[in-house]
């Protein structure tokens, strides 16, 4: 198991992550999201011993990271993480296996990273999504407890994407913790059992994407309208969030949907083609991020 106990880490006055205490779970696939500068790399170092907390404990399976990491009980793929230039792929991916405690054969390592075409290429001549498969490669080298992920898929193309994850998913399945930071809000949807949400350092939110988007507490309202809109009216619909009028079509975001549908039916207008719909796990981070941020300006 994995934990994080009250961990802070300062950097002169910024506080990058500040009282952030977590459980991870073998079998869990678990994304950490947050706006540039929320403390996500710097969290994820922290898990690899890379940094220290100024205060609080950081545990890799009942001891410190450098521990789990010593026995192998742990990969990882970095944003930039530099590779070696001079080497093959092959003569990479041969060396980490070397250096792993529980090594799986490299051809093998190769083949699931979907590298084994470009075994032969000098590391420094890839492209930027090979390079990332390379990563992915290095992260997977053995059998490890614990796979970490920053920003795994940037540069991949789609086929290259979708067979990392489902990599990462029988990886999950076999009872290894996956935790991945990200940007792309639709893979930690698709991909992820858990959330964690970040911001400033601190820990927003954590449950499931669906949990997420239930705590964001909104939903979103679509129709149309035939002739002069009156947008004035509109906004003085109960629950609104958000108003966007586009042409005839008028997008809301409401935090009682239902009484904002009412009393749109008491303007006296006619919506046609309305939807009404959860908010998708994007929409749900940036309205959990931005009322933290108004809370704190
Ligand atoms: N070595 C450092 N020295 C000083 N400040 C740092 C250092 N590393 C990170 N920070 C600051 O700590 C905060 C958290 O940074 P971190 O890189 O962990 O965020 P992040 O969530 O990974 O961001 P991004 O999405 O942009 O990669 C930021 O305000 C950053 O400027």
């Amino acid at each position: 198991m994995v934990g994080f106990d009250q961990v802070t880490k300062t950097y002169g006055s910024v506080r990058a992550v500040d009282g952030i205490s977590l459980r991870l779970y073998p079998g869990e696939t678990v994304a950490l999201l947050g706006p540039n500068g929320a403390g996500k790399s710097t969290t994820l170092d922290l898990l690899l011993g890379l940094k220290h907390p100024d205060n609080g404990t950081v545990s890799l399976f009942g001891g410190t990271p450098r521990e789990a990491i010593v026995a192998g009980r742990v990969g990882a793929m970095l944003q930039s993480g530099g590779l070696m230039d001079e080497v093959t792929v092959a003569e990479l991916v041969k060396l980490a296996c070397s250096l792993h405690p529980k090594p799986y054969k490299p051809a093998d390592v190769m083949a699931r990273a979907g590298i084994a075409q470009i075994a032969d290429r000098k590391v420094n001549k890839l492209s930027g999504g090979q390079a990332q498969r390379v990563r992915f490669a290095l992260a997977t080298a053995g059998d490890s407890d614990l796979i970490i992920l920053d920003e795994p898929t940037t540069g991949m193309d789609v086929s290259a994407r979708q067979s990392f994850w489902a990599t990462m998913r029988e990886q999950a399945d076999q009872g290894r913790t996956v935790l991945f930071a990200t940007h792309y809000l639709e893979e930690a949807d698709a991909i992820a059992d858990r959330v964690l949400v970040l911001h400033r350092g601190r820990l927003l939110a954590d449950g499931t994407a669906a949990e997420i988007k239930a705590k964001a507490g909104a939903r979103r309202v679509s129709f149309d309208l035939e002739g002069a809109i009156d947008e004035a009216a509109l906004r003085g619909l109960p629950f609104l969030t958000s108003i966007d009028v586009s042409g005839q079509t008028v997008r809301i975001q409401s935090s009682d949907a239902d009484a904002t549908v009412h009393a749109l039916y008491g303007l006296g207008v006619y919506p046609r083609n309305l939807e009404v719909a959860g908010l998708g796990l994007e929409q749900a981070f940036v309205a959990i991020t931005e009322a933290e941020e108004a809370k704190q300006s």
